[in-house]
């Protein structure tokens, strides 16, 4: 897998990078949880700006990345409005979802962006180019909360987002039989070995897809998530449980 090197950290060599999300609805909640995430020693904050009750609040957003950015210090931090589509909180109407992430890029002060496949190409190239004039990388983004989709339309939708400039394209699908989640890892080998020129993020949900979220390294997922204060989505689990499994597998595979 090609490597890419964010500030200090390298994805996409060595252990998978440990992701882990901030869901704190308010601005209190969010300053307790960013010390007591940062104490996991996370690589990755998550920001999940879709369950805050001021995402309507464009100033009040940008604060609260500054206030975030102030108690973080290697650590990467990740800006994210998952869209309800995809699994969010909120509905928002796709231009406001837009002027968001333009908004948090330009603040200069987040390391990472996610900008969903699905938003239209044109506002995702927007975002790509304003991303990358303001030093921020892209990872680009598709979850499927029902289902698993073939082999060909996973790496379909994983070669599109690295076509489209994805710094790290990420896929996140839901099994329903453990062949559901070896059509993942099969992609994310597959995607790994013979179409990415760039670390990519796979996972397969649940409790059934956990195996995805501990074995990246051997698949092809350069990054994982892991529960904080609380999960974000079905099947994480605690980051020192995810950081020992994660190590025992690269120690001896
Ligand atoms: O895209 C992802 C992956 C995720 O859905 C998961 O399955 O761990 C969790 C989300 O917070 C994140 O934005």
């Amino acid at each position: 897998m090609a490597i890419l090197s964010v500030g200090k950290t390298v994805l996409g060599e060595g252990l998978p990078k440990i992701i882990v999300p901030l869901m704190g609805t308010t601005t209190e909640e969010l300053v307790k949880e960013i010390n007591e995430v940062k104490s996991l020693k996370p690589d990755i904050v998550e920001w999940r700006v879709d369950v805050y009750e001021h995402v309507d609040q464009i100033d009040t957003v940008q604060e609260m990345i500054s206030t975030l950015r102030s108690v973080l210090s290697d650590e990467l931090l990740l800006f994210t409005f998952r869209s309800h589509k995809e699994g969010g909180n909120k509905e928002v109407p796709v231009s406001y979802y837009v002027e968001l992430l333009q908004a948090a890029i330009r603040t200069k002060k987040i390391d990472l962006v996610d900008v969903e496949l699905f938003t239209g190409e044109a506002y995702v190239k927007e975002l790509v180019e304003t991303a990358e004039e303001n030093g921020v990388y892209v990872i680009m983004s598709n979850h499927d909360f029902e289902k698993t989709p073939s082999k060909q339309e996973i790496i379909t939708r994983l070669y599109k987002m690295q076509e489209l400039g994805a710094h790290i394209p990420k896929i996140a699908v839901m099994p329903k039989s453990v062949k559901d989640v070896m059509t993942l890892l099969e992609a994310t080998n597959t995607m790994k070995t013979e179409y990415a020129d760039r670390p990519i993020i796979t996972i397969s949900m649940g409790g059934t897809g956990l195996i995805s979220r501990l074995a990246g390294e051997c698949f092809g997922s350069a990054a994982t998530f892991g529960a904080g204060n609380q999960v974000s989505a079905p099947g994480q689990i605690p980051v020192p449980e995810l950081r020992r499994a994660l190590k025992i597998l690269h120690k001896y595979q």
